[in-house]
């Protein structure tokens, strides 16, 4: 009687079955699953996560077996959960919706993506040359350094921790900056555009357990940078000289110069301009409409 009924349930669902609209429904489900799975395992909300699946598998156990006390208590435990989850793991969600809302290569054309702004080309490439002069020497006399590189991320909030300036990217100016002693040797420089825009920045910290305890906190501060925004960081050991780069919450260590260079040259020089690469973005067509209007109205 009950087997009828499941299939006929079954049959019944698989006669709705609408070929487009519910393959979408299914990929838009799994693919909110999947990111959600990812979050929970790359942040400290993993252990929620399994936590509140099993109070979801107690949940529909007491349902099936009509307990309704339990189902009851189980039902309000997991609304207060989630929402004392969604308060505890404030960051962390705003961190999954900014690199959500970090833009594709092409919508990121569209609104001015500085990674892909050929017209910075030049500049870059400078210099990420300097960068790497700087990163050796700097190794060589153990100079403690920290150097972050905005990508698409707005920095504005780090930039305000330091001490704005507005300085070409050559070495001697890096280590100036970084020679013990100087005022603003203490702190991240943050290079925009292949400009150094501040120095004496104060980075957030990585929660990460899992770095060895031979690095310090100039290590912790690059990585929760590249843990909290796309920005690109370099860091160079005082204590050991080992001249490191951040990216995404991962630490590649041990580079040398010519390595250093290989990264930086693919992760901030934007490519050349082709004329695939041409692609008037909102912000140039914003520009260029006000040039006109300008131009006209003189
Ligand atoms: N939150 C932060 N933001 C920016 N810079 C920081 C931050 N925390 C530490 N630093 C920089 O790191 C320096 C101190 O680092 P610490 O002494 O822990 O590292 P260390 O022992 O020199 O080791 P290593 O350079 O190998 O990481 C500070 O002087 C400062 O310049």
């Amino acid at each position: 009687m009950l087997q009828n009924q499941w299939i006929s349930t079954i049959a019944s669902t698989l006669r709705a079955f609408d070929p487009i609209s519910d393959t979408l429904d299914i990929l838009i489900i799994s693919f909110a699953f999947y990111q959600l799975i990812q979050f929970a395992r790359k942040s400290r909300a993993g252990q929620l996560v399994k936590g509140i699946l099993l109070i979801v598998v107690f949940y529909g156990l007491a349902y099936m077996l009509n307990l309704r006390t339990v189902t009851w208590v189980l039902n309000n435990v997991l609304t207060i959960g989630f929402t004392a989850a969604v308060v505890i793991f404030q960051p962390e969600l705003r961190r999954t919706l900014e690199r959500m809302g970090q833009t594709t290569v092409w919508a990121g054309r569209l609104f001015g993506n500085r990674r892909a702004d050929p017209s910075l080309r030049g500049v870059w490439q400078s210099a990420v040359v300097a960068i790497c002069d700087a990163a050796e020497q700097l190794s060589d006399t153990r100079t403690g350094a920290l150097m972050v590189l905005e990508r698409n991320n707005n920095l504005e909030e780090i930039i305000r921790t330091g001490t704005p300036m507005h300085a070409d990217v050559i070495p001697e100016m890096l280590g100036t900056i970084f020679y013990e002693g100087t005022p603003l040797h203490d702190g991240a420089v943050v290079i925009r555009d292949g400009v150094i825009v501040a120095a004496g920045c104060v980075l957030p910290l990585s929660n990460n357990l899992e770095m060895g305890k031979d690095m310090g906190t100039r290590h912790r501060a690059g990585l929760g940078m590249s843990e909290n925004s796309d920005a690109i960081v370099v860091i160079v050991s005082e204590e050991t000289g080992i001249i490191s780069m951040a990216k995404n919450g991962v630490l590649i260590r041990r580079l040398d110069r010519q390595n250093l260079f290989n990264l930086l040259q693919e992760e901030i020089v934007p490519p050349e301009e082709t004329t695939e690469t041409r692609v008037p973005t909102l912000k140039n067509l914003l520009r260029k409409g006000g040039a006109k209007s300008h131009a006209k109205a003189e």
